[in-house]
């Protein structure tokens, strides 16, 4: 449908207050973390594709990194294999390892793959283990007493930490004009396949990219206080005691450990953004109407 007169007004409006933006941003490297949970909707997939594509078009790198935790939990209530979480971390077994690997290398990155092309970009999938991106080694886990008193280290399986990444064929990647969709799978220096939160993943590779910005896309408005108040420009200290105090749990501790982890290795600044909104990561990206939790180095996120 043609815009009316006043629409079109509106609209080369938005553009022309994206310029600056634009032109601070081109080239830089953004590293996207799309989450599990904020890519159930059908509208909304297709957002985020066409906001991936978009920057490509004006010159700015999208690096996405996808999860897919409510993906796994389906596949494995399919097949009748039990799954519990640990400090935000799926206890994974060898069969577990074999479902992830299979949900998140095939099933889901092939989907993102798929929409971004559909979109008019030209993207390309691979797992850590391509290229040997993402070399891992096994998570050691503290589990707390249920009094809070003590805790002990626990084995939760093939789940990895990130040990090193080689982001080499990713750079190939982008210097041939192609979004690379990045499944959070690591492997180990005997091959072995390690399981890895997606966050985490996000925020090393940002780090190791030295990218613009992380842009982490969840299922909640950002890092709440027990109100419900959406938190903003958070310390190291701030974080800590958010955490001893119980209201910073779950998914959202690896999210947050990340953004912090990544913007003191350099990172300029991480976001943790309403991946329900459409198109939040062009409102986070081209504007300052941005929502959600902002951890920022201080040289200022708006252009000059
Ligand atoms: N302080 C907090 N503020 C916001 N969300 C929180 C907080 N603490 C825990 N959470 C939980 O973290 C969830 C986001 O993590 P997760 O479900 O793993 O997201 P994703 O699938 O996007 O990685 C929220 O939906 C919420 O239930
Ligand atoms: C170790 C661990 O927990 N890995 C995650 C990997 C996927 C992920 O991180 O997905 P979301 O971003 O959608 O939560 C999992 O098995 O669910």
């Amino acid at each position: 449908m043609p815009l009316t007169r006043k629409d079109a007004l509106v609209f080369t409006g938005v553009l022309s207050e994206a310029l600056p933006y634009i032109q601070k941003f081109a080239g830089k490297v953004l590293v996207v973390k799309y989450g599990g949970n904020a890519m159930t909707d059908d509208t909304l997939q297709d957002s985020f594709a066409r906001d991936m594509v978009l920057l490509k078009t004006v010159g700015i790198h999208p690096v996405v990194v996808h999860g897919g935790g409510p993906q796994i939990g389906d596949l494995l209530k399919r097949l009748n294999i039990e799954s519990e979480f640990v400090n935000g971390m799926r206890v994974t077994t060898e069969e577990t390892m074999d479902v992830v690997e299979m949900v998140l290398g095939g099933l889901v990155n092939k989907q993102i793959v798929n929409l971004i092309n559909q979109n008019g970009g030209r993207a390309a999938g691979v797992t850590g283990k391509d290229g040997a991106t993402i070399r891992a080694k096994r998570m050691k886990v503290r589990k707390m007493s249920p009094d809070l008193q003590s805790s002990e280290i626990i084995d939760i399986g093939h789940v990895g930490e990130v040990e090193h990444i080689d982001p080499s064929l990713i750079n190939l990647m982008l210097e041939n004009d192609i979004i690379p969709v990045v499944a959070p799978i690591g492997v180990g220096k005997d091959g072995t396949s390690y399981n890895i939160n997606a966050d985490l993943v996000a925020g090393k590779l940002a780090e190791s990219m030295q990218a613009e910005k992380l842009i982490l896309l969840t299922n909640i408005s950002g890092v709440q206080d027990k109100a419900g108040n959406v938190l903003t420009g958070l310390s190291t200290e701030e974080v800590d005691a958010l955490i001893a105090d119980g209201t910073i749990y779950g998914g959202m501790l690896p999210k947050i450990a990340c953004a912090l982890d990544a913007v003191k290795a350099g990172v300029h600044s991480a976001h943790i953004i309403d991946g329900r909104v459409a198109h939040a990561t062009l409102l986070e990206v081209f504007s300052n109407e941005g929502v959600g939790t902002l951890i920022s180095n201080d040289r200022g996120d708006a252009p000059a």
